[in-house]
């Protein structure tokens, strides 16, 4: 590195040289005034000579000619031509002689010439083997001893004896400072372009000595440890000699200068600095392309990859731009000598760094291979237990299929339980009499005044009247209904017997409920209640709705239920809408044995979901209810009006739709026309009212004597009641007395009429006293009742293997 530090500033005075030579401005290089005085002594006077070269051979002859005396250096002429000059020294003896006298033991073996001087006239006799060896002992010290060197071809003719010249005034100027006592830095001024050529730095010395230290004589260990004598330790004095040489030659020139010339020459001066330094830079870079063509050469060896190459091998992995300029920086300042060694040991740097790299990938590539197997090996485990797992779900699901199977089974078989129960229970009621004739008493009105009751004597299911002799014999009559109700019982008692029919409504039966009696003998007050309602005075409508929806509230989750509501009126014969809103009440057709039950399908249908809704649809129907006051009861009816409830409930388990309805049948007075005092239109409606109860009579006798004839058709009445008569239906006949002895004859006339209806059925009066057989019948009913009621399923467990928890069913069954 000093020596190409030196080399540049060398080179710098080389460029001041060429520019001065170039404007023709002379000045004596590397020798300043006083030398030429010096020399001017030392020749004693003579002419000077002319080239200032010649001084300085003068000048390295002498001194080697004093140094080796007179004997050593008779071969050299004190003031020898550069010809004289370089066949003196070719041979090298004299050379190597005096470097042995600068430095003993430096050239140990010289190469001596034979002692015959015809032979060694012009030393051409030495072979040139022998000038080789002395020469490059020579040279290699001297290389060492960081002196000036020159090259062999300059013994040649017209070779440059300058730098010879150089060197050995280098030597003697080494001499004079050592034999100075050698303090500080020995310095020696260079007088022409540097002589450090690539054949010297390859010269080996031959005998292989290790070299001695030029400046402390100590064998060089290390090249580190090396002193050259161009000091380099202390930055302040480095290159002093150069430096001195150069302000030398700028002191002469700027000396005979005009003080105004001197920036314009300092200004060319220093283009020319620049001029040179940028063609150096260019040749640099020149040789850069020419090495990177000689790495191309190197051929596939590991050493032999391109630095281009390692660039882009950097660059796939991610060196960066930096670390790649950074050594293409390097490269270029290295390259200066193009020395192919130190681009083949930063090529291999680079081979190494992408070796590590690459070595490193193969590496990363190992382990996620590796990771890869591992996955693969745990996606195998993970299928084998999903496919396990299926299996077993599979066989879950089997087993969970049959208990489901069991299950519906078991869910059928309750369904034909409860199916039976329904037929069961419906049966019961056929046992109590699908035909039921119940007689109420009235009680006197308050304020009346008579006092004499027709009724002798009543128990539960028989009346005895007190009959006059007028009325054939005279003592009492006894009538047997299926329940007599005094005067004074409850609105409640008399429903008490309707109740369990509301379930059979619920089941899909058609239940129907009359109300038979004279005027004011109590009809509306048994089926609606007194004006004035209380809890305790609801009539039979309104306790049967409410269990009719109460019923289906409870049965909700088994059944889904739609309740609807027609209320209609016979009027003369005519059927009548008393919900109707559009005023179109009369003259309606009715339809029997329709599929939905409803036999007039033109009457207003209207949903309901409570008992007020019902209420509601009541009072209208009662207020559009022909009304007419009659002599004996100022809420006289003259027509029969029907409260229907349809009721279409599904079973949510096995999607069965039963169809059931009641009928609540508020029925005309029945009083004898004579007795009503009543002519025209009165008659009439009298006459048709007793027409419809005639034919209500031989319908209900009819199916009591199971007749296979049924009169349906002699009245609109029975007509329109045809399907709740008959068949599985059950019909409630309320018999209603007045106690009133001025009524004796109608009452007689009703009573009449409730045994021909009553008293054909004994089977009834029978149920209704429970004989032993109707006890085992309502025993069995009642275990199938309860036992299906409360039958709940409220689980079913499923072992499943593998799973912690049962698989729980709960099931909640018909009530
Ligand atoms: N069991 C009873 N207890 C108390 N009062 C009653 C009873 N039955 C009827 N009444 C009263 O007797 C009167 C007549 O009764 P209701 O109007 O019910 O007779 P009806 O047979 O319906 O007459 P109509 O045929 O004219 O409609 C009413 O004031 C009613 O409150």
């Amino acid at each position: 590195m000093a020596t190409e530090q030196q080399d540049s500033q060398l080179c710098l005075a080389t460029i001041l040289e060429d520019f001065l030579k170039q404007r023709n401005i002379q000045v004596s290089v590397g020798v300043d005034s006083s030398s030429l005085k010096k020399a001017d002594e030392t020749f004693g006077g003579r002419d000077l000579p002319v080239d200032p070269s010649d001084l300085r051979r003068y000048e390295a002859a002498r001194w080697v000619r004093n140094t080796l005396g007179v004997v050593g250096g008779r071969d050299l002429p004190a003031d020898p031509s550069e010809e004289d000059f370089r066949i003196a020294l070719r041979s090298g003896i004299l050379l190597c002689n005096v470097l042995n006298r600068v430095k003993p033991g430096a050239v140990p073996k010289v190469v001596e010439a034979p002692n015959d001087p015809l032979v060694n006239q012009d030393g051409a006799a030495l072979s040139a083997f022998q000038y080789f060896e002395n020469l490059r002992n020579f040279l290699v010290f001297v290389e060492e001893m960081g002196i000036p060197t020159f090259e062999v071809s300059d013994f040649e003719k017209g070779g440059k004896s300058a730098r010879i010249v150089e060197c050995v005034l280098a030597l003697k100027s080494y001499r004079e400072w050592k034999q100075s006592g050698g303090s500080g830095t020995w310095r020696y001024i260079l007088n022409s372009k540097p002589t450090t050529f690539g054949i010297a730095k390859q010269y080996k010395r031959k005998d292989s000595e290790v070299p001695v230290d030029a400046v402390t004589n100590s064998p060089s260990s290390t090249p580190s440890s090396e002193q050259p004598l161009l000091d380099q330790s202390d930055s302040n004095t480095k290159n002093d000699g150069t430096a001195s040489s150069i302000d030398a030659i700028v002191r002469a020139v700027f000396s005979d200068m005009k003080q105004e010339d001197i920036p314009v020459i300092v200004e060319d001066m220093l283009k020319s600095v620049m001029v040179e330094y940028e063609r150096r830079l260019a040749t640099q870079n020149e040789l850069l392309l020419m090495s990177a063509g000689n790495r191309d050469k190197l051929g596939s060896g590991d050493l032999g990859r391109t630095i281009s190459g390692n660039e882009e091998t950097l660059s796939d992995a991610s060196y960066g731009e930096e670390n790649v300029t950074e050594i293409v920086n390097n490269n270029m300042e290295a390259s200066q000598d193009s020395n192919v060694e130190e681009l083949e040991n930063q090529d291999y740097e680079l081979y190494a760094i992408s070796k590590e790299k690459t070595e490193k990938q193969q590496l990363i590539i190992e382990r996620q291979q590796t990771h890869t197997e591992e996955l693969k090996h745990d996606l195998k485990a993970v299928k084998a237990g999903l496919s396990l797992l299926q299996m077993k779900y599979q066989q879950e699901f089997t087993s969970l299929g049959k208990h489901l199977h069991g299950l519906t089974y078991a869910a059928t078989g309750y369904q034909r339980v409860l199916e039976e129960n329904r037929k069961l229970y419906n049966q019961v009621q056929d046992l109590k009499g699908s035909i039921r004739v119940y007689c109420r008493v009235r009680p006197f009105l308050p304020g009346q005044k008579s006092v004499l009751t027709t009724v002798d004597h009543l128990e539960d299911s028989t009346l005895s009247i007190a009959t006059p002799s007028k009325y054939g014999k005279e003592g009492q009559k006894t009538f047997t209904f299926n329940k007599v109700f005094g005067p004074s019982a409850s609105q409640e008692a008399v429903f008490a017997d309707t109740q369990p029919l509301i379930r059979s409504v619920l089941d899909g039966y058609n239940v129907c409920i009359f109300a038979y009696g004279q005027t004011g003998s109590g009809k509306t007050f048994t089926m609606m209640g007194p004006n004035e309602l209380t809890d305790e005075t609801l009539g039979v409508n309104y306790r049967a709705l409410s269990d009719l929806f109460h019923l289906s509230s409870v049965r909700k989750e088994t059944f889904s239920y739609n309740i609807s509501v027609q209320m209609l009126e016979i009027y003369n014969e005519q059927v009548r809408d008393l919900l109707a809103t559009n005023g179109q009440t009369s003259r309606l057709e009715i339809r029997n044995s329709t599929q939905d039950g409803i036999n007039v399908p033109e009457a207003t249908l209207v949903p309901v979901s409570t008992t007020s809704d019902v209420i509601h649809l009541m009072n209208i129907g009662q207020k559009n209810r022909a009304v007419s006051a009659t002599a004996m009861n100022d809420r006289s009816s003259r027509s029969h009006s029907c409260l229907t409830v349809h009721v279409q409930g599904k079973d949510l388990t096995s999607g069965v739709t039963l169809r059931g309805s009641m009928h609540l049948v508020d029925l005309a007075g029945s009083e004898r026309i004579d007795k009503s005092e009543v002519t025209g239109d009165r008659l009439k409606e009298a006459q048709h009212i007793n027409k419809s109860l005639s034919a209500l009579g031989d319908v209900i006798a009819s199916l009591s004597q199971k007749n296979n004839h049924i009169p349906y058709r002699n009245s609109k009445l029975t007509q329109l009641l045809q399907d709740a008569l008959g068949g599985q239906a059950k019909t409630l006949m309320f018999i209603h007395i007045s106690p009133e002895l001025e009524d004796l004859g109608e009452t007689l006339s009703t009573l009449k009429f409730a045994e021909r209806v009553a008293t054909v059925d004994l089977g009834a009066a029978r149920v209704n006293k429970d004989t032993s057989e109707v006890k085992e019948l309502k025993e069995q009913v009642h275990h199938i009742y309860f036992s299906s009621h409360y039958y709940t399923i409220h689980s079913l467990k499923i072992h499943c293997p593998n799973h912690q928890l049962p698989l729980l069913f709960a099931f909640r069954l018909l009530v």
